[in-house]
């Protein structure tokens, strides 16, 4: 598979003939059949399928289909694993101006939006969208010579309708929240609109816009990041749904898919028509599949027996979708704005330049002039050709001027005066005064007489002390974020600690036990036993003891312990850069002004005064020679400096985009930890109930059975409600587990729905049963 260009590499501008990657991605499943071999070093997959003997004798059925695939993800393969090797390429050139698609696609419950969008449960689980946008934000803080502009959009498509997912009113108003979004609450987002039944049958896509531009160029580079979680591609044909509701989604579906393998086969086989107007779908991927994108596919499967027919046909559509070619090439224009106001600049600037070589120095620039260089002659109220002085209007406008030029920090800070030399002697009169500073530098041009005393001291002073109130004020800004961080989250490092062994804060809750349970795999100190029962806490202790959901609580604990301390480590990496800079800034700025006033003194000495008239060589004065020579060697590091200044300000930057980065995950991280105390709590109450009803012999050995186990993909709410309740019989009880989904079918608590559904597996189960 051709590799993206390097991170930051200036992309070729050829367009470039790139095939569509297809990864497969094998879900972990109970009991995966021996039938679906997987070689992960050699990327392929092998189905085996004996004949099925009821054909006949003459039966030429293939028995056994290999696939090969550009990567192969195993069951046990991580999510940081998948963003490396799947999306990271991606995104990386969609910084540098490629499009980039990252599809997938597979029948219902094989992990689509597991890999796209990421677990729930666990922090390690996040998926592809919210690992892309915290890489996004790193190396963008990395790339300290570009600027880039993100806007973001994720829309569903469902029943060839378009809907969005980041309405205005939802809580998502800041980058940051993103990753949270993906974190903890994608769930939410989907389960929260109208559409909530529909999210597995619903097409998702996530699409992140990128602006870049290098710093001081006109050139911007804009591209587009799909990720796309696809509805499952098998529904229709076999879940024989019935209600109109349903047969209608169903169909539209069917379509939506039918028409993207119909795009593909048209590509595939090169006709001349691509039918991408036939759905919405395909109108949106339209530059995924077959043009300027740079496009990756995952085939999700499970791995199980009962899944083998699905799973051919999902890596036979793999095959299909590789055979594709994208025309990949950089979208890349002139900002015409940027350009426009850009030499804008460059022509006024040139038309000043070309007015004080006319006029041999004398004339004002006029209606000419852009800047704020009128400022101090329209404060005069008359053109300074006709004076001889500056009047004390014009004095003190300038000096503001300087003042500001000086306080400027800005590398590119300009100087703006009227272009007169009378203006230039006295802007350089007022820097010498403000360099030299004290009383003791009291010999001002005559021109400025009597209104420069106040550069000295008290002016120097009050500069330190503003630079000391900037620092002071810095400070207090990271160790805001920092307090912002702890404060969101109401804790403190300290209070995690304490809090390691209580999975709530809830004061209704039995979690005042003080258990050091580690993982419901670690050996108890407490034995079940009946008495159990009667204190609460302890029960609850016996409980986490046993339960996955506390082993998420303490994961997350950790996790979240170690994100203060980086965040900690990063609060003071910025504040320790930013005092650096400030102190950098300062020798800069001091040296700059030694060096204009070298110059200054230098012109004096060679005979150039601006006035006209010659100073002969011998006539410097002996001190003001030595001044000059002691402020060249001042201004001499100041490349030196200056490289420093930059140097610590990309480090500044980087590190204060980490300190973003973290503060986002911590928010994800702790929203996750609020969900896993509350199913625990669940989980609690639901066992707790259960146990106290049956007098303790809910279960043969006391030991909770976690219904998470085998419902994962269900809200938490919903399971402990089943559990909790009636303890109802189980509706599927005789369905064969082979005949259920891998993920154990959840009940919507409609019961016509439900019945529906039971009746389902069952019709399916004795359908299989009578086939045997
Ligand atoms: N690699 C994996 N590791 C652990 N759990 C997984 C993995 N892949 C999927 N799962 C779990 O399997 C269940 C089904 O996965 P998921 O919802 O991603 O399937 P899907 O293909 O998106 O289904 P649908 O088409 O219905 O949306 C979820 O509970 C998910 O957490």
């Amino acid at each position: 598979m051709p590799e993206p260009p390097e991170a930051g590499a200036t992309p070729c501008q050829e367009p470039e003939q790139q095939r569509i990657g297809v990864f497969l991605r094998l879900r972990p499943v109970p009991r995966p059949s021996g039938r679906v071999v997987a070689s992960p070093e050699e990327g392929w997959v092998e189905f085996n399928v004996p004949r099925d003997a009821s054909q006949g004798l003459i039966n030429n059925s293939r028995e056994s289909y290999r696939f090969p695939f550009d990567g192969l993800l195993p069951a046990e393969a991580r999510q940081d694993e998948v963003f490396e090797r799947v999306a990271a390429p991606v995104l990386l050139s969609a910084l540098d101006g490629y499009n980039g698609t990252v599809f997938a696609f597979g029948q219902t419950g094989s992990g689509k939006t597991f890999t796209i969008c990421g677990g729930t449960e666990r922090y390690a689980d996040r998926g592809l969208i919210p690992r892309a946008i915290s890489a996004l934000f790193a190396e963008a803080a990395r790339r300290t010579d570009h600027t880039y502009v993100l806007h973001i959009s994720y829309m569903e498509v469902y029943c060839e309708t378009g809907f969005d997912l980041l309405e205005p009113n939802r809580e998502v108003k800041a980058l940051e929240d993103l990753p949270k979004l993906f974190l903890g609450d994608t769930n939410r987002v989907v389960a929260e609109t109208p559409l909530n039944q529909a999210s597995s049958r619903s097409h998702c896509i996530f699409t992140l816009h990128i602006e870049a531009r290098r710093v001081g160029e006109s050139v911007v580079r804009r591209s587009k990041l799909h990720f796309v979680d696809l509805a499952g591609s098998e529904r229709v044909v076999k879940t024989g749904l019935s209600a109109h509701a349903q047969l209608k989604e169903a169909k539209y579906i069917n379509l939506s898919l039918h028409f993207l393998e119909q795009v593909i086969i048209s590509l595939q086989e090169g006709r001349a028509h691509v039918p991408y107007r036939n759905s919405m779908l395909t109108q949106v991927l339209r530059d995924s599949l077959g043009g300027n994108t740079r496009t990756v596919m995952v085939a999700a499967v499970a791995p199980e027996a009962a899944h083998i027919e699905e799973s051919i046909s999902t890596c036979r559509f793999a095959q299909r979708v590789a055979m594709i070619t994208n025309r990949v090439e950089v979208n890349e224009e002139l900002d015409l704005e940027l350009l426009v106001r850009r030499l804008k600049q460059e022509n006024a600037l040139l038309r000043q330049e070309l007015q004080l070589l006319r006029s041999g120095g004398t004339v004002v620039p006029g209606s000419d002039s852009t800047g704020g260089a009128g400022e101090a002659s329209a404060a005069a109220g008359s053109g300074p050709e006709q004076q001889q002085a500056l009047s004390e209007a014009e004095h003190q406008v300038l000096r503001r001027q300087v003042q500001a030029y000086v306080e400027d920090t800005a590398p590119d800070a300009s100087l703006d005066v009227q272009a007169s030399m009378l203006f230039i002697h006295a802007a350089f009169g007022l820097l010498k005064g403000m360099v030299r500073g004290g009383p003791a530098w009291g010999h001002q041009p005559a021109a400025l007489s009597g209104s420069s005393s106040s550069n000295s001291g008290p002016e120097a002073a009050a500069a330190e002390v503003r630079s000391l109130r900037q620092l002071v004020q810095d400070q207090e800004q990271q160790i805001g974020v920092l307090a912002g961080v702890l404060r969101k989250q109401g804790l403190s490092p300290d209070m995690l600690q304490q809090a390691d062994n209580h999975p709530s804060s809830s004061s209704s809750s039995p979690h005042h036990a003080t258990t050091s349970a580690t993982g419901h795999g670690a050996t108890s100190a407490l034995a079940f036993s009946e008495e159990l029962l009667e204190d609460q806490h302890k029960a609850f202790e016996y409980f986490c003891t046993t339960s996955p959901a506390h082993d998420a609580v303490a994961e997350h604990k950790a996790v979240l312990r170690g994100k203060y301390e980086e965040a900690r480590a990063l609060g003071a990496r910025v504040a320790a850069s930013k005092q650096r800079i400030g102190e950098l800034k300062a020798a800069v700025e001091r040296r700059r002004l030694a060096r204009s006033m070298a110059a200054l003194l230098r012109q004096q000495a060679g005979g150039g005064n601006g006035g006209g008239e010659q100073v002969e060589e011998g006539e410097l004065q002996d001190a003001e020679e030595e001044s000059a020579k002691g402020l060249i060697e001042k201004a001499r590091p100041l490349a030196g400096a200056a490289a420093c200044a930059s140097a610590e300000k990309a480090a500044h930057r980087e590190a204060y985009g980490s300190l973003r980065g973290v503060k986002a995950e911590v928010d994800g991280v702790q929203a996750m930890l609020e969900q896993a105390r509350v199913r625990l709590q669940r989980d609690f109450q639901a066992w707790y109930a259960t146990m106290a009803r049956s007098g303790g012999s809910g279960s043969s050995d006391g030991v909770p059975k976690h219904g998470m186990e085998h419902a994962a993909a269900a809200p938490a709410g919903e399971q402990q409600v089943l559990v909790a309740e009636a303890a109802p019989p189980d509706p599927f009880a005789g369905v064969e587990a082979e005949v259920l989904s891998a993920a154990r079918p959840l009940l919507t608590g409609n019961s016509q729905a439900d019945a529906d559904i039971v009746k389902f597996y069952q019709a399916r189960h004795a359908l299989l049963r009578s086939t045997r």
